[in-house]
């Protein structure tokens, strides 16, 4: 059983800026938590980020070979990538999405998410612990439809 802990855009510089809005966690203790959550889990993970849309695309197709569930942070392009919503449908895999922010007390435009329609569900407000919620529940969906 797998979990993909994948970030999108901006988010390698998380804790370096705006610590009033996004906390100040790196991205990288931010995946030392899932790992170790993992480990207490009894699951794999995987953590990746990156600023291209495509990349990320291809890190979401690559869950094909094997069960796994994904934990999506997927940053600005929430709001704008059809493309990734198309990725997310086209795999098949359970996906939880994740904002460290709550997008609906924010700017209008970060209330739309194109991952919401397609992903099994959200947590956002929570800072870093929604990663951690996001695969206490995607281990229990694995379980149950594995
Ligand atoms: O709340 C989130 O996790 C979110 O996904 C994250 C976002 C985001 C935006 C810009 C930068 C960063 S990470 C960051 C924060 C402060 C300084 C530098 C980078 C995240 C937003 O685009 C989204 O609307 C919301």
């Amino acid at each position: 059983m797998k979990i993909l802990i994948l970030n999108g855009p901006n988010l390698n510089l998380l804790g370096l800026r705006q610590p009033e809005v996004y906390g100040q966690t790196t991205l990288d203790e931010i995946h030392q938590a899932c790992q170790a959550h993992g480990k207490m889990l009894g699951v794999e993970v995987k953590c990746a980020q990156s600023n291209h849309e495509g990349e990320l695309i291809d890190w979401i197709h690559k869950t094909r070979a094997t069960p796994t569930g994904i934990v999506l942070n997927a940053g600005a392009y929430t709001h704008t990538s059809i493309a990734l919503m198309d990725a997310i449908a086209s795999v098949e895999r359970p996906v939880v999405e994740v904002h460290l922010s709550n997008i609906h007390q924010r700017e209008e435009f970060r209330h739309t998410s194109y991952i919401s329609k397609v992903a099994r569900g959200m947590i956002c407000g929570l800072g870093p612990h929604g990663y951690v919620l996001a695969m206490d529940a995607l281990a229990q969906v694995l379980k149950n439809e594995s």
